[in-house]
């Protein structure tokens, strides 16, 4: 994906400040009510069991709170917390050597935990399910399978590609958790916790113009306050209103929507080249040299969210939403290519 893009949801190195802005407890961390209620209980219960929490999958796109939401899960526990990702897990060794010095009920959150090597994975079933580690150790004729019994801990795995999940992997998660886009309210919340932590003076409609515009994602609406305090502070404004926000993220190219070049990009190809689909997502993704499950899962999910377009089974769809969006007007029977609206161009 294009780093450049600003409101790319990925997380980037000026995101360290990110840190500072973390929510600490469930009761701190906006939105996403149902999967909070959800843990609020689990970890109750396992609390009151005195046993390790059920492994947690948290599945979404990038910058809703998954690393978050893995790291209060273990500081509500009150267990100790070992965070590690998919890829820099290279051999199965290294996952044994992880999974044997956790203690009794912590937490190991394994981020990006679709892309674990096959080999790996393999280790990791009979952990989950049996806390049990089945090694072979040396090679050839000399080699024998030992057996090694592991605390009670909790996995949990974040993912932004279900899709790419195995289903063995997939099905030992007892708590399966999806993270949604969050609304402009949430975003709001997020935002002016934000300007506070960071000492920002904002008003609450340029708070609420920043969480118009961040695409549903907490990552990127912090991302949008520090960079609107830049130009704010460049243009010698004291606190940021809605104007100000507006002009800032008019510079970036943030629409009022929350689109980015990418996101427009993608429309105007479906409705330029393919008069507005349908089209197959194979095609979309040729067209914009993406990769494929990038588009699925990334893009495409807050286009869908937001009503720009439809995914059919022949193909994705631009809505009439989206053709106004552009400044085209949609195709007809009569006009079946899409056209530009007068005086647009
Ligand atoms: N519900 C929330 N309330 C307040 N801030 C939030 C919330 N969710 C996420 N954030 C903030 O958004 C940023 C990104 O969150 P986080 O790193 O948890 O996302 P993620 O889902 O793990 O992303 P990725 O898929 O890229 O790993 C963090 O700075 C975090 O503080
Ligand atoms: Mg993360």
């Amino acid at each position: 994906m294009n780093t450049k893009r600003l409101i790319t949801p990925d997380k980037r190195e000026e995101d360290l400040a990110e840190a500072t802005l973390r929510p600490q407890t469930l009761t701190d961390f906006v939105g996403q009510e149902q999967a909070r209620a959800n843990l609020d209980i689990f970890i109750r219960a396992a609390k009151t069991r005195g046993e390790a929490l059920d492994h947690v999958l948290f599945v979404g796109p990038p910058g809703l709170g998954k690393t978050t939401l893995a790291q209060i899960v273990a500081r509500e526990l009150g267990v100790g917390f070992r965070a590690t990702s998919g890829p820099v897990i290279a051999k199965a060794g290294d996952l044994a050597a992880l999974l044997t010095n956790l203690e009794e009920r912590d937490v190991l959150f394994i981020d990006e935990i679709h892309r674990l090597n096959p080999a790996v994975e393999e280790i990791l079933y009979p952990a989950m399910e049996d806390y049990e580690l089945d090694l072979i150790i040396g090679e050839g004729p000399a080699a024998r399978s030992v057996k090694i019994s592991l605390s009670k801990f909790t996995l949990v795995g974040a993912t932004t590609r279900s899709g790419l999940l195995t289903t063995p992997l997939r099905d030992r998660f007892g708590i399966p958790i999806r993270l949604n886009f969050y609304t402009v309210d949430e975003l709001e919340l997020v935002v002016s916790r934000g300007a506070r932590v960071f000492g920002i003076p904002i008003s609450t409609d340029g708070a609420r113009e920043i969480a118009r515009r961040a695409r549903g994602t907490p990552r990127i609406a912090g991302r949008l306050l520090r960079r609107v305090r830049d130009f704010a502070l460049v243009a010698g404004k004291e606190v940021i209103d809605r104007a100000a926000a507006d002009h800032a993220l008019s510079h970036l190219e943030v629409d009022a929507s929350g689109l980015d070049q990418m996101d427009r990009r993608y429309l105007t190809v479906v409705a330029l080249n393919y008069g507005g689909g349908p089209v197959g997502v194979e095609t979309i993704a040729a067209a914009l040299s993406e990769p494929r499950d990038a588009i699925e899962e990334i893009i495409e999910p807050y286009l869908v969210q937001q009503g720009f377009i439809q995914r059919t089974p022949r193909g994705r769809m631009l809505t009439v939403h989206a053709f106004k969006h552009l400044g085209l007007a949609a195709p007809t029977r009569a006009n079946p290519m899409p056209l530009f609206d007068e005086g647009d161009d």
